[in-house]
């Protein structure tokens, strides 16, 4: 069909792993298994996962079209990132940049809007003072971790994705007795995007207002009028230190849910990228200040992707086959001192050397962050009631 990708065909050695481990998954599930085939099983459910769950949140027809640029492009951005997400892909330019919407992991059929009667039964606000309430001294601390690892992801969320509000609100009915202040729950609606197909009306699409790309835009802005305010004026390549306006609003690329941790973590990126220019300056002197900044750019949001690949993620998922995996991910099955003695041993493959460097593949599906993802990635209880500190 024109305006589509073609779609994903996974190897056959792919198809008959994945075949094998559903059947057996049916008995034992992948986290029963030692860390090793633990994770060759879950290389099996991302091949089923890449088939059947990846969806655009466009129409059909629409998803290649809505992709395409009419501007041309600036050809600085051929080996640098554009702060609007542009140009990852020159085929579909406008992949994944601010403003484009949300993809879901179902197909349409299953992901539509819920009636008013379905939205409120069962009724929200029941769901979260019984399943989701914090008693007192209800709040259990993870004994392997600290509040770092709740502001680096709320961080990492402030890179990838934020919905756009509507002005409107629901009015979230409280049952009898509700102690909500005020007696009155309003809960601001999201923005559908405009309708651009009659399936959008009973099926509306979201509009990410952040690039869903892993290019920094909690600290370098999503847009790149945005970026030349938070960079500083001189050829040096480097970003302002993060400042308050009268208003207490930070200088920076994402100023929402703003709270220390935020405001550590913001800090010690910037400081990153400018430590960054400091380096390259000494290895290239004759750089002017965009070169810099671009390059410092590319190794600082490489360093975030690493940190959260191969030390967040295996923190949080202590599982041995999450070990496995998420190194591999970063380094493959190569791993990481081959790696770095001789480079990449394969070219292409992202299980052999790697997904960073590894052949794009889209899955039959342009780029986008999921609804579901988002709403996995809400995770607010990882924040206590009370802290005196990080
Ligand atoms: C002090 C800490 C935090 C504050 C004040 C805060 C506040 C908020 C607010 C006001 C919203 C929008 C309202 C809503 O849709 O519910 C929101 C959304 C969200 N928050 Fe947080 N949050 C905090 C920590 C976190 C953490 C630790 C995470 C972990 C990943 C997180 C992930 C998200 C996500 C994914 C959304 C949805 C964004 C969207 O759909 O646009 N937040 N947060």
């Amino acid at each position: 069909m024109p305006g589509q990708l073609p779609p994903y065909r996974p190897s056959l050695f792919d198809r008959v792993l994945a075949k094998a481990f559903g059947m057996i998954n049916k008995i034992v599930p992948w986290y029963k298994f030692p860390g090793i085939i633990g994770a060759i099983n879950l290389e099996a459910i991302r091949t089923t996962l890449r088939l059947n769950n990846l969806h655009d949140g466009y129409p059909p027809g629409h998803a290649v079209v809505n992709m395409a640029e009419q501007e041309p492009m600036d050809e600085r951005f051929l080996h640098a990132r554009n702060s609007d997400g542009k140009y990852n892909s020159l085929t579909m330019p406008r992949m994944g940049c601010t403003g484009m919407r949300f993809g879901r992991q179902f197909p349409r059929e299953y992901c539509r809007k819920p009636t008013e009667e379905e939205l409120w039964n069962p009724n929200p606000r029941v769901i979260s003072e019984r399943f989701m309430k914090r008693r007192e001294g209800g709040f259990i601390p993870a004994t392997t971790l600290n509040l770092f690892a709740a502001a680096w992801i709320q961080f990492q969320t402030h890179d990838w994705m934020a919905h756009e509000r509507a002005h409107d609100s629901y009015d979230v009915p409280l049952p009898e007795g509700d102690g909500w202040p005020g007696g009155r729950m309003e809960l601001l609606k999201t923005q559908p995007d405009e309708i651009l197909d009659a399936s959008d009306i009973e099926t509306p699409g979201y509009k990410n207002t952040n690039t869903a790309w892993w290019d920094g835009s909690q600290i370098y802005g999503s847009s790149e009028v945005e970026t030349e305010r938070l960079r500083t004026a001189h050829e040096d390549g480097k970003l302002r230190q993060i400042s308050y306006d009268a208003s207490g609003v930070p200088l920076t690329g994402f100023v929402d849910n703003w709270w220390f941790g935020l405001h550590i973590l913001h800090s010690l990126f910037v400081l990153e990228h400018n430590a960054i220019c400091d380096k390259l300056r000494r290895a290239y002197p004759d750089w002017n200040g965009t070169k810099m900044f671009d390059t410092a750019r590319l190794v600082n949001c490489a360093l975030m992707a690493k940190i959260h690949t191969v030390e967040w993620t295996p923190a949080v998922l202590g599982h041995p086959a999450l070990q496995i995996g998420m190194n591999a991910n970063w380094w493959g099955l190569a791993g990481e001192t081959l790696t770095k003695l001789v480079g990449r041993l394969s070219k292409t493959s992202e299980i052999i050397s790697g997904i960073p460097g590894s052949t794009t593949e889209l899955f039959g599906v342009p780029y986008s962050l999921t609804e579901e993802f988002v709403s996995v990635y809400r995770m607010h209880p990882l924040i206590p009631g009370k802290s005196s500190g990080i």
